[in-house]
């Protein structure tokens, strides 16, 4: 039986907290799944700076490169805020590994449990529910584009996207709608953007090549209100870097918490698997953070990475069962009782089957 070998990034703030429990959980399907992993740590972001000098030593990235996955938790907090912004956790650590490893595309999905829809912060109609797929473009757009200049009288960012990085991402997109239910939502600004303009032309030439998939286009500023309005009407939504990440946080809010929100970030090579939510500085250091997102991602690591569907969902099953049975951390509990951190995990694994 293969080995897998699955570089481990905690991180900063919480991240190493909900790391520790879901390595717990994907241990304990491994074992019930016959999936071997070896588990091999490594320093990102503030913890890197602290004991390196570096967000991203490259002992770090050499362990990446060499792994069949890695699991990363979250970076950055206070503690790193007034550093220059190449050398912080997010630009030098998240953002540089992200572009180290080729990552282009993150998979958000959102999924409003049934135990959870009081959590819900909009009304939704009985019989329908949540249950969408955010793709975001993760390798260009105004995060990476050049020229970037910061002094004391100017900033100045770049939205750059090139034919082909739409292309790649649209396909990602399209193939998720296709398996899904049918419909794809491309969300840009094209009544204002150029990079835009040529994001909308590149997703509506595809597709053609898409016949099965309802395609339709949409303004950013009307996604984020329909979102709310009509969640349930969304399938699949593809959209660029910043977009992405402004959308994805408003849509976990639907699935009651940010600490619900699991993601994977394809690559050319090596796949990363990560909460799309920080290192939750507030709430950091008190054993109370939600580890269901990083839980979800170690599945999502199962299905994208080991091609283990069957563990993916044993793993989604057991946090859909302890929920049911009410097992909550804070940030979904609506005040009623709660667990932390530690007994959420313990609650999935005791329900994995
Ligand atoms: N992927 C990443 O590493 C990542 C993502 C976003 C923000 N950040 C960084 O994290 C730091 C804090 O940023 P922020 O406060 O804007 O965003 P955040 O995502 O850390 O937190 C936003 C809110 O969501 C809550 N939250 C997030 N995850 C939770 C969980 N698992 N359980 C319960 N509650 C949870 C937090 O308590 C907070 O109230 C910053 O340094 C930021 O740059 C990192
Ligand atoms: C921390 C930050 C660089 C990152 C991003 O903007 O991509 C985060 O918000 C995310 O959503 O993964
Ligand atoms: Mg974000």
């Amino acid at each position: 039986m293969k080995t897998f070998r699955v570089a481990v990034l905690p991180g900063d703030g919480i991240g190493p907290e909900v790391m520790t429990e879901s390595l717990r959980v994907l241990e304990a399907a491994g074992k019930k799944y016959d999936i071997a992993m070896k588990f091999e740590q490594a320093l990102i972001g503030g913890a890197a700076i602290d004991a390196t000098g570096s967000p991203l030593p490259d002992e770090t990235l050499n362990l990446c490169r060499s792994a069949d996955a890695v699991l990363l938790g979250s970076v950055g907090g206070p503690k790193w805020d007034n550093l220059p912004p190449k050398q912080r956790p997010e630009l030098g650590g998240l953002l540089a590994i992200r572009k180290a490893l080729k990552l282009y595309a993150n998979l958000r999905p959102v999924r409003l449990y049934p135990a959870l829809f009081d959590q819900c912060p909009v009304r939704i109609p009985s019989g329908s529910g949540v249950d969408l797929l955010t793709v975001r473009e993760l390798s260009s757009g105004i995060y990476f584009g050049e020229p970037k200049e910061l002094d004391e009288s100017h900033g100045l960012d770049t939205m750059l996207y090139e034919a082909e990085t739409v292309s790649r991402i649209a396909k990602v997109a399209f193939e998720a709608a296709a398996r899904r239910r049918g419909t794809l939502t491309s969300v840009d600004k094209a009544n204002v953007l150029s990079a835009s303009i040529l994001w909308r032309n590149v997703v509506a030439k595809m597709g053609a090549d898409y016949p099965s998939v309802e395609l339709n286009h949409m303004y950013v500023d009307n996604a984020a209100m329909q979102l709310i309005l009509n969640p349930g009407g969304f399938d699949v939504l593809v959209t660029g870097n910043l977009f992405g990440d402004i959308l994805s946080d408003e849509s976990a809010a639907l699935a009651g918490s940010l600490g619900m929100l699991p993601s994977a970030s394809i690559g050319e090579s090596v796949n990363l698997f990560e909460p799309s939510g920080g290192s939750a500085p507030d709430i950091a250091g008190k054993g109370i953070a939600n580890p269901i997102a990083q839980i979800l991602s170690g599945a999502m690591m199962f299905e994208y990475s080991f091609d283990r569907v069957d563990a993916a969902r044993a793993v989604e099953a057991a946090i859909e069962a302890a929920l049911n049975d009410g097992v909550r951390t804070g940030d979904v509990a609506g005040g009623a009782s709660s667990v932390g951190t530690r007994q959420m995990a313990d609650a999935v694994i005791k329900r994995l089957s």
